[in-house]
């Protein structure tokens, strides 16, 4: 299935400041909470998952979702919770203990942990998986990633299977470009909303751009960048 392309120079890119204040204004501005943009956000990596990398016959298909403790591993378990109801073999391993979850991202692990999906905290012991997706680390990476997040980023460099990055490759600093070691060479990212400033670099892979569904107009009130209704084509595009 084809994306909807979006030529790049169309586009502002935001940096992390900026996004963040996306976000705070999203929820403090417009109400719209962080629970309806990770699901958003979860949902169209789960569909770009299926539709780009599933492919044909997609019974029994195996997916291994890396999740961190974060807004982006929140999003991840979202993709895993909408795969898993779609017929998929999903496995899911967290850099953090669950019991270090709090907010949003722990009730999207507690829905996950209601419904059976199979958990572990340690890095995944198989390589047979058929995509990777990597919610470990978003724009709110400091510095090279260490301990499990780090150990999770190295098995995921190792796999053949492609390799899905939420909003940005963990350990790739989303504003700057820099790439810590270690850091994940993804297939395609999938990032939220606008392109971020560092997502020129060759790890990043196919680049995609998901609606979470941000009024343009707040661009425009808060950050003075015009953007058009750029997802009027679809949720998912390609960016080129
Ligand atoms: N409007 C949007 O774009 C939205 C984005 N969302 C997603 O949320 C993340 C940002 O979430 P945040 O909670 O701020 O943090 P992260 O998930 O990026 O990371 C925090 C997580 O990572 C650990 N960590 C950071 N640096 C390191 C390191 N060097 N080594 C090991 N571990 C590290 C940290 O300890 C935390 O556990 C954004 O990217 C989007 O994916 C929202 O879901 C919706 C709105
Ligand atoms: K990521």
């Amino acid at each position: 299935m084809k994306s909807p392309e979006l030529r790049r120079e169309n586009v502002p890119e935001l940096s992390t400041e900026q996004m963040i204040e996306v976000d705070r204004a999203m929820i403090e501005d417009y109400g719209i909470e962080l629970i309806q943009m990770m699901e958003n956000a979860g949902r169209a990596l789960a569909t770009l998952a299926r539709d780009q990398f599933l492919g044909e016959g997609r019974k029994g298909k195996r997916v291994t979702v890396l999740a961190g403790r974060g807004g982006n591993g929140g999003g991840a378990i979202v993709a895993a919770r909408r795969l898993a109801t779609w017929g998929f073999d999903v496995h899911v391993s967290l850099a953090r203990d669950p019991n270090t979850f709090s907010g949003v991202p722990a009730q999207q692990l507690a829905i996950l942990q209601a419904m059976g999906v199979k958990l572990q905290t340690s890095i995944p012991e198989k390589s047979n998986s058929d995509v990777v997706l990597d919610g470990i680390i978003g724009y709110s990476l400091s510095g090279a990633p260490k301990g499990r997040a780090a150990d999770l980023i190295r098995w995921a460099n190792a796999q053949s299977a492609p390799v899905v990055s939420l909003d940005a490759p963990s350990g790739v600093d989303a504003t700057n470009a820099t790439a810590y070691d270690p850091s994940i060479r993804a297939t395609a990212t999938l990032t939220l909303a606008l392109p971020k400033a560092g997502l020129n670099h060759p790890q990043v892979g196919s680049l995609y751009l998901a609606d979470i569904s941000v009024p343009p107009e707040l661009y425009a009130r808060f950050l003075g960048l015009t953007v058009g209704p750029i997802f009027s084509d679809g949720d998912i595009l390609k960016l080129n």
